[in-house]
């Protein structure tokens, strides 16, 4: 049977990583889709924007919407402080199971909690099948209609504190014009665009980090 690209990414993962070193990890799936074959996967380039918001943060609580293959899972759990807890929602079950095994291989199964299933259904549930009371940082990288909703639902199921930091991917390309136009013209958030590029490409894209404030 033929191999799925999440498939052929595990196994680069697993043929050019380190088990339990995520840094390798992180590198073995960005030369993988460099070289090989392009993943919409968050990238380098944007990742180190990710990393300087999570490190500045350094939040105790994330959620991230939207795992796929696991690398900005990998990537924003290798730099949370001890007992901190990431979790991340996934509803294809062929990329969750890629998922969590790209995040064992990392050695990073401890901090974080992947939950196969759809946002809309998960987030109202979040206070009482995980303890949560509030989230530090949400990674948004689903589908990106589902940016503007979602995060009216987290609003109103009260995961939001004052300080809480959403960072939204690909708010170019693909574009999520719904989510930008509401969240930057909404006296709740203070908005900044972090301009850079699609994944592995000279295309524009950036990330948009809000700050809610409550
Ligand atoms: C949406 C995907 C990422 C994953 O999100 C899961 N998902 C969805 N909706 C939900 C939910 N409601 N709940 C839970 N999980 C959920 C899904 O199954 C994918 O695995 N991401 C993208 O489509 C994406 C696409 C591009 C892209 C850019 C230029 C092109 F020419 C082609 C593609 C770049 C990116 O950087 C992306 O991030
Ligand atoms: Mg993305």
């Amino acid at each position: 049977t033929q191999s799925t690209r999440p498939q052929r990414l595990l196994n680069a993962v697993q043929k050019n990583a380190t088990r339990g070193d995520p840094r390798s990890v992180v590198k073995a799936i960005d030369d993988f889709c460099r070289h090989k074959e392009w993943a919409m996967n968050v990238g380098d380039e944007k990742g180190c924007i990710l990393d300087s918001v999570v490190s500045e943060i350094n939040p105790a609580a994330v959620l991230e919407l939207g795992t796929y293959c696991g690398y900005s899972t990998v990537r924003i759990a290798r730099l949370l402080p001890p007992h901190a807890k990431l979790i991340t929602l996934e509803f294809n079950p062929d990329f969750a199971a890629i998922a969590r095994q790209v995040i064992a291989w990392a050695g990073l199964e401890e901090k974080v909690q992947l939950v196969e299933g759809a946002s809309g259904d998960w987030i109202p549930k979040m206070k009482e099948q995980f303890g949560i009371t509030t989230f530090d940082l949400v990674f948004l990288d689903h589908w990106k209609d589902r940016y503007l909703p979602d995060t009216k639902l987290m609003e109103e199921c009260g995961l939001l504190r004052k300080g809480s930091v959403l960072l939204a991917d690909n708010v170019i390309c693909p574009g999520t014009p719904d989510y930008l136009e509401y969240i930057r013209s909404s006296p709740r958030y203070e908005s900044r665009y972090f301009k850079s590029h699609l994944e592995y490409t000279k295309v524009e894209d950036g990330l948009e980090k809000s700050v809610f404030k409550g």
